[in-house]
């Protein structure tokens, strides 16, 4: 997508293909109320309408047959998404009507918009940075209120915020570091040079550390409940689900092949993973489930690890794989136990006892403390920019002034590269070409 294109004006249906009450055709650019005129009749023909306002009309073709009646929305520029004059032309929802009204707009002289390009405008104008950009993209494709919520987080602007904070006090150090390499003998104080460093580092940590749970939110996560066999993992699944997915049986051994089923659990889309209860077997078919349940607990981004809580306690025959994030489950918690940890949740599959808790704790665990964070990375560009730029405060402060400096700079450079304001054409079309047309 190159830049030269900004005079021309451009246009696409706004709304999603099939019917609906409503549907809209957008026009952007120079030429979009001209374009409009051509079209549209009403008491004020559209470049005579003031911006922000709408008058009521018909849509007529070029041989003059009424298309549909409708409504023209005109914003002037500066004053749209676009920042460019904006003409919407807001029909009845058929693909019919829409294609047709499409169709003449382009007659009148507007081209097709390509994909994401009314944002890629929005961008260029300087209305949006490239993180509120990738924000909208979120925000329309949000499938849950997760993600929703950190799509409406990052158009907001507060990530912006954020990085301006975190690259004041780089540059506080930066300043003060080149001060002592110019006047060595002046001396700067400690508070100038360490405590902002120090402070763009733990905001820097803290952002990187949200974007797991950005993505979490996003893309869903996988859950596995792993366990000795009968311990009760087939019923914990169900009972999370809400309905009989998985088989229960009495007899040990019952679940061989794993099985995998979708809930929202505190707005994330889960995958849940029933897996063949773990033990020494020479059963070839039971021993094959038990490896596959293993490998699936170290793809998994949580662990369930359930025990029974009604037989004495026995460790699981293998290990669980090294930096998983597990959750200790005590099971059957409307029997009497037979033992007792306050490292493991009490839950019960029959009665449903400790079900709220053991949510909140998959919440917390998936999400963290990021779900009350201002500012969440959403992209693996914006994290990727974020480790980056976390990489060379480190550095920065173990490392002699002159060699500092340049790491300084180039932790800049990498918080430019997150929100976008400086950066290569190349990564700006990577951005925008995930979108649809008409956005
Ligand atoms: N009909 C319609 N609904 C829509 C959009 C749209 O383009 N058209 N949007 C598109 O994504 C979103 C809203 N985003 C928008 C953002 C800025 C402006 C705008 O005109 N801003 C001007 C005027 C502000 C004002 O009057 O207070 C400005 O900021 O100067 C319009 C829509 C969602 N709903
Ligand atoms: N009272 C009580 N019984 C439970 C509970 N959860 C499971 N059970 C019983 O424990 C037995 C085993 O349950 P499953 O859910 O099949 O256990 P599993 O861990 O999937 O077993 P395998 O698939 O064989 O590894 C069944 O008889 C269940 O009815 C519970 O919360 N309370
Ligand atoms: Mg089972």
């Amino acid at each position: 997508m190159t830049r030269s294109g900004l005079t021309d004006t451009i246009a696409a249906i706004a709304t999603a293909p099939g019917s609906a009450g409503v549907g809209i055709v957008r026009v952007s650019g120079p030429e979009a109320l001209t374009v409009a005129d051509g079209i549209f009749s009403g008491r004020r023909t559209p470049s005579r309408i003031r911006g922000g306002r709408f008058v009521f009309g018909q849509l007529i073709a070029a041989d003059g047959e009424v298309l549909d009646e409708g409504l023209c929305l005109v914003f002037r520029r500066p004053h749209s998404y676009t920042g460019e004059d904006v003409a919407e032309l807001q029909t009845h929802g058929s693909p019919a009507v829409l294609g047709r009204v499409l169709s003449r707009v382009l007659e009148l002289g507007a081209r097709l918009a390509r994909p994401g390009e009314f944002t890629l405008r929005a961008y260029l104008s300087g209305r949006l940075d490239l993180a509120q950009a990738e924000a909208v993209l979120g925000l329309v494709e949000a499938q849950t209120d997760a993600a929703r919520r950190q799509a409406s987080l990052g158009l907001s602007g507060a990530l912006g915020t954020r990085v301006a904070r975190i690259g004041a006090n780089i540059t506080r150090t930066l300043a003060a570091v080149q001060a002592m390499l110019d006047y060595p003998e002046e001396g700067v104080p400690e508070e100038d040079r360490e405590l902002p460093l120090q402070a763009a580092e733990q905001d820097l940590s803290e952002l990187v550390q949200s974007a797991r749970a950005g993505q979490v939110a996003t893309r869903g996560a996988r859950l596995a409940l792993i366990g000795r066999p009968n311990v009760g993992k087939s019923s914990l699944l169900n009972a999370l689900l809400g309905y009989e997915r998985s088989i229960v049986t009495p007899i040990p051994g019952t679940t061989r092949d794993y099985l995998e089923a979708g809930v929202e659990l505190a707005g994330v889309p889960v995958t849940l993973v029933d897996t063949a209860g773990i033990r020494h077997t020479t059963d070839q078919v039971e021993a094959a489930g038990v490896r596959q349940a293993v490998a699936l607990a170290g793809a998994a981004d949580l662990v369930l690890a359930l025990e029974d809580g009604q037989q004495p306690r026995e460790p699981l025959p293998t290990e669980l794989p090294e930096g998983a994030r597990v959750i200790r489950v005590q099971t059957k918690a409307d029997l009497e136990p037979a033992w007792n940890d306050p490292g493991a949740l009490r839950v019960s599959a029959v009665t449903g006892e400790g079900l709220p808790e053991l949510r909140e704790a998959i919440h917390a665990a998936l999400l963290g403390d990021a779900a009350r964070s201002e500012a969440w990375l959403t992209t693996e560009r914006q994290a990727d920019a974020a480790r980056r730029a976390l990489g060379h405060v480190q550095a920065a402060r173990t490392l002699p002034d002159d060699l500092a400096s340049w790491e300084l700079e180039e932790a800049l450079r990498a918080l430019s590269d997150l929100t976008g304001r400086d950066v290569q054409e190349d990564v700006v079309d990577a951005v925008f070409r995930n979108f649809c047309v008409g956005k």
